[in-house]
């Protein structure tokens, strides 16, 4: 069995406090692009999980998003046959675009019809949300307000066609790091979600694009200026806005016209500020759990 995991980017993200768990309360835009790591799933008579990747430095034993995952459900359900899953990472790690989220919701997802557990898409969320606020959304997919710690899910239309340039240059921050060193009284405006979600409504592309932002990004950039550079080349190459997405590294920059994108990702690629550099576009889904489509 293969499946597809997709990579997620934010198109709005803001923080709304603290919770007493540590967690923090966050409204966000989630999206869907067309970028996707791969797992290959069979089934062994030996009980078990054996997972490998293709690269070195992620771990493939139970602090594995993957690992965690299928374990979780097989022992839930006492699955007595085991796992071989082959990972091919393409999506960058540690890049805010929920690589490791979006292979535990496939994974899920997986173990769920390859040993015919019969759990709804709702039923795998709620189990989902114990490996990571951004798992159940990577389950459901396509556009969607993402509430509470990420988990609480609402629906939003189709946005309108455009194209995604990712840029990430090469350096790590950390997602726990970026919570903590958030200063939540510090924040002057927050990013208008309400404003982002009724132009998704309106089907408009330009109003959308205005109101993108990322409460992360003032201080990630102060500290990691490069951001900063790779958000002005796209804009200055044409993206009708360039943020960062998640608690970063990664900017996307969201274009009107493939031909401009393509030649803003020659530009980018030239300029050596990025590491890794895609051009895509968004992804929506079409109903059903259908994490291989
Ligand atoms: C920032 C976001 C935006 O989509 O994405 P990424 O940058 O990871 O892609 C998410 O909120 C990341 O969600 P996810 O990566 O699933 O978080 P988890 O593994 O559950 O948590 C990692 C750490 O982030 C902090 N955390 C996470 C989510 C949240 N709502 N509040 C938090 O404070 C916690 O300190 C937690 O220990
Ligand atoms: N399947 C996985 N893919 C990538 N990283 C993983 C995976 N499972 C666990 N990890 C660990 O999680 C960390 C961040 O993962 P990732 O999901 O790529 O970040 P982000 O949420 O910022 O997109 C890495 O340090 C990595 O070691």
């Amino acid at each position: 069995m293969r499946l597809k995991a997709m990579a997620k980017i934010n198109l709005g993200l803001d923080v709304l406090g603290k919770r007493e768990d540590g967690y923090h309360e966050v409204r966000m835009i989630m999206q869907t692009i067309r970028m996707y790591d791969i797992l290959d799933i069979r089934k062994t008579r030996r009980p078990g999980i054996v997972l490998t990747t293709n690269l070195p430095f992620i771990p493939t034993d139970q602090r594995n998003l993957v690992y965690k995952a299928a374990q979780m459900l097989m022992e839930e359900f006492d699955v007595e046959e085991g796992l071989s899953i082959k990972l091919r990472k393409i999506i960058p790690v540690a890049a805010g675009m929920a690589g490791g989220s979006s292979d535990a919701a496939a994974a899920f997802v997986g173990v769920n019809r390859m040993f015919h557990l019969g759990l709804t898409e709702e039923q795998l969320m709620e189990r989902a949300v114990k490996v990571g606020a951004d798992v159940p959304y990577c389950i459901m997919r396509g556009t969607a307000l993402a509430e509470g710690i990420g988990e609480k899910l609402t629906r939003l239309p189709e946005v309108p066609k455009c194209y995604v340039l990712i840029g990430k240059p090469g350096i790590n921050v950390s997602t726990k790091t970026a919570y903590e060193n958030l200063n939540l009284e510090g924040i002057g405006k927050h990013p208008d979600i309400d404003g982002l979600i009724g132009a998704i409504r309106n089907n408009d592309l330009y109003a959308m694009a205005s109101r993108m932002e990322n409460v992360f990004e003032p201080g990630i950039i102060r500290q990691y200026p490069v951001i900063g550079n790779i958000k002005n080349l796209m804009e200055e190459k044409g993206a009708l806005k360039a943020v960062m997405s998640g608690s970063g590294p990664t900017v996307f920059g969201i274009f009107d016209n493939r031909d401009k994108m393509a030649a803003a990702a020659r530009s980018l690629r030239k300029s050596g500020l990025a590491k890794t550099v895609f051009a895509t576009d968004i992804y929506n889904r079409d109903g059903g759990v259908t994490n291989d489509k």
